[in-house]
């Protein structure tokens, strides 16, 4: 299957990185069950994602596949330089568990720097110290070139603002759940406000798990005027917001396909329909329990 020899756009980050604004996760379609064996199935997606033109890469120490990300990555002859290679630190229970993680994470992804190393989530915190305390140990490794990037996932306002009283360097990103029925208003405002950049995990949700929903005759009047699918808007809605959507999937045609949402750019007035259909329904598909009363945050 032949890509459209097309390269992602970048999004410029607080530090003067880039990342590219789609990106493919090994995550939801992939979790692995069985840690000591290989995968080659989780390999060879890996190689399809990247040989299709995805180069932002998104992993995690708890989807246990970091193994075969790197083999993947390793197998796909792409210069280590072409690639933006995100993992996450899974709840770190006291200190220097970080600076181990982040490790053990290298080592299984063959590789001398991720891209990008998140805090998976905050929930795992005490207090707020808990917070502080595992941003600087972030900070060291940012500072020591091990991870050329740093941010956390799931944060909210109230977890950054913690962060931010005692952080040396500020989160570049804050990866979240995000699309038409979790639009984050505020909580994008207030990335906005203090330069972190958002990255989309479940973007295809309101076309995909949580349809039929009150978006869907919109997408369907933007599907043909733009003659390409409802995942293809969607992924465009995060990108012409400024939000790194980040998908997955192992079936080849429907990655290849994906990438044709940056072939195209929504007008203002049509992210405004998509906006205003999607507030008329609330679904959040991650870490719901966790979120409790702060659900539609
Ligand atoms: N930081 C965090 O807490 C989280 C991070 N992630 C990351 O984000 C990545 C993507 O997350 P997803 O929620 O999976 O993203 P997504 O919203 O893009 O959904 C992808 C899923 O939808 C399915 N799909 C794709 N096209 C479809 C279609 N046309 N019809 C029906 N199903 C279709 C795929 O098979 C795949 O399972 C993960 O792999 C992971 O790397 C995901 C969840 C939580
Ligand atoms: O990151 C998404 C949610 C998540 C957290 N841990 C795992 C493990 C395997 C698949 C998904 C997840």
């Amino acid at each position: 299957m032949a890509n459209l020899d097309i390269t992602i756009p970048a999004l410029k980050l607080n530090d003067g990185a880039s990342i590219p604004m789609l990106g493919y996760g090994v995550g939801t379609a992939w979790g692995k069950k069985d840690e000591g064996k290989i995968d080659q199935a989780i390999v060879d997606a890996v190689k399809m994602a990247i040989g299709l033109g995805y180069y932002h890469l998104d992993g995690a120490e708890s989807y246990k596949n970091e193994t075969e990300l790197g083999q993947g990555i390793k197998e796909s002859g792409v210069d280590r330089s072409k690639l933006f290679v995100t993992t996450k630190v899974w709840e770190p229970a006291q200190t220097g568990d970080i600076e181990r993680a982040l490790k053990e994470s290298l080592k299984k992804l063959q590789l001398d720097y991720v891209d990008l190393y998140l805090i998976h989530s905050p929930f795992w915190a005490k207090s707020e110290q808990d917070l502080q305390n595992a941003w600087s140990e972030m900070e060291v490794l940012h500072k020591s070139g091990l991870a050329k990037s740093i941010g956390v996932s799931n944060y909210r306002p109230q977890d950054i603002e913690a962060v931010l009283k005692t952080a040396k360097v500020k989160p570049a990103v804050n990866q979240i759940e995000f699309h038409p029925y979790l639009q984050r208003v505020e909580l994008l405002e207030f990335h906005k406000k203090h330069g972190i950049a958002t990255t989309a995990y479940g973007p295809l949700s309101a076309v995909t798990k949580a349809a039929p929903g009150p978006v869907d005759d919109v997408m369907a009047g933007l599907t043909k005027k733009y003659a390409v699918s409802a995942g293809e808007i969607s992924l465009r809605w995060c990108i012409d917001q400024d939000v790194v959507p980040i998908t997955t999937s192992s079936k080849e045609q429907r990655l290849s396909d994906y990438l044709r949402a940056i072939t195209f750019k929504l007008t203002p007035a049509e992210i405004k329909q998509i906006n205003e259909s999607g507030q008329q329904k609330h679904y959040r598909g991650f870490w719901g329990k966790k979120f409790g009363e702060d659900s539609r945050l």
